[in-house]
């Protein structure tokens, strides 16, 4: 069934069964010392259901910020300044509070945090936690829950009894990283969002976290909401992504086709930035510069305009211009395709 929302700015926009959630004109922001600047600006996206959509942009660009707002986490001295995330069966994300919030947390929509170390409890043991999550969200037996704890961990390489056994402190980094992502897998959220997944493992560790989580991403059909900046683990992973830069997004698409056929400047010295994408080390050419602070990102004009290769005088000014291409992509660019050829 559909569901229909008229959202404050007078368009309406349609929830329907393949799309899981819809960001809409959502902007964060952040008070510091010298005012109040946006880490997400009037962004807007559609995460479709059973599939992978990437989150992709240099640190600092407003992924993690995204992710927060996406579990209406966003808290002092963040707020969310406006905009709405809905989620089919449920609503806006942002109008929940208290109980209810928590529930959807977790059961509906979870998140396996970038520093995964600090979402684990020090003072327990990793099966205390699970028990304590069984409680929490209400299963009559955390045996269910013990049992999916194993399952996962034996398929991530890890010893269950050795895992269950330990304080945080008694695992790597990267065990840690993988304990994280098995607590938010075990209560079968119909949505994962997962920030940075792969950032603590080593290179063996990484290929089988992404394969597992490829798997049981197709098992379960899984809506999984994958922030990186790794274009490597993009291609690998996603069906769809977004391009983010300075708290926008500046390029949006089907994953093979988006990296076949970037348009956006910034998406294309991305890719150009990663030998292994490009298939020949000497050609990769690292990404200049560095993104800028929230506090000195332009208002007005394109966000990537100081370090971008095609500027043009025109670029500092105004409203940039959000083109449509034959493949369906998206990207906000004054040039169009012939102008970036
Ligand atoms: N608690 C906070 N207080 C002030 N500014 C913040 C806070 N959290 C994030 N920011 C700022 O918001 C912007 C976006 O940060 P965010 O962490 O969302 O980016 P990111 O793309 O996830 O980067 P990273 O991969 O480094 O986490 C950055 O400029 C950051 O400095």
């Amino acid at each position: 069934m559909a569901l229909s929302t008229r959202y404050g700015n007078g368009s309406t926009a349609v929830i329907s069964d393949d799309v899981s959630c819809r960001i809409q004109n959502v902007t964060v922001k952040y008070k510091l010392d010298n005012g109040e600047f946006a880490a997400i600006r009037s962004v807007s996206a559609n995460i479709p259901s059973g599939k992978i959509t990437a989150m992709i942009g240099e640190s600092g660009s407003g992924k993690t910020t995204l992710g927060l707002a996406m579990l209406n986490g966003v808290s002092h001295p963040g707020r969310v300044a406006e905009g709405v995330i809905e989620y089919t069966g449920v609503g806006d994300i942002l109008s929940k509070e208290g109980e209810e919030l928590r529930k959807l947390r977790g059961k509906h929509v979870g998140m396996v945090f970038q520093a995964a170390q600090s979402s684990l409890n020090p003072l327990k043991k990793v099966g205390s936690i699970i028990i304590d999550l069984a409680k929490s969200h209400g299963y009559e037996d955390p045996k269910v829950l013990i049992r999916s704890a194993c399952d996962l961990a034996r398929r991530m390489s890890l010893d269950p009894d050795r895992v269950l056994s330990s304080f945080q402190h008694q695992l790597s980094g990267g065990m840690r990283q993988r304990v994280s992502i098995i607590l938010a897998l075990i209560l079968e959220p119909k949505i994962l969002i997962l920030d940075e997944p792969t950032t603590a493992l080593d290179i063996l560790s990484q290929a089988t976290v992404l394969k597992v989580l490829r798997e049981i991403q197709e098992e379960r059909e899984l809506t999984t909401v994958l922030i990186t900046h790794d274009m490597g683990v993009v291609a690998e992973l996603s069906d769809q992504v977004y391009v983010m830069y300075a708290g926008k997004i500046v390029e949006e698409g089907n994953t093979s086709e988006l990296l076949q056929n970037p348009r956006h400047p910034y998406t294309r010295a991305l890719i150009q930035a990663i030998p292994r994408l490009t298939g020949d080390r000497s050609k990769a050419v690292p990404l200049l510069g560095s993104p800028p602070e929230i506090s000195s990102t332009p208002n007005e004009g394109c966000v990537f305009a100081k370090r971008c290769a095609f500027r043009l005088d025109i670029c500092e000014y105004g409203e940039t211009p959000r083109r449509i291409t034959d493949d369906g992509h998206q990207y906000l660019c004054h040039l169009n395709e012939e102008g970036l050829a």
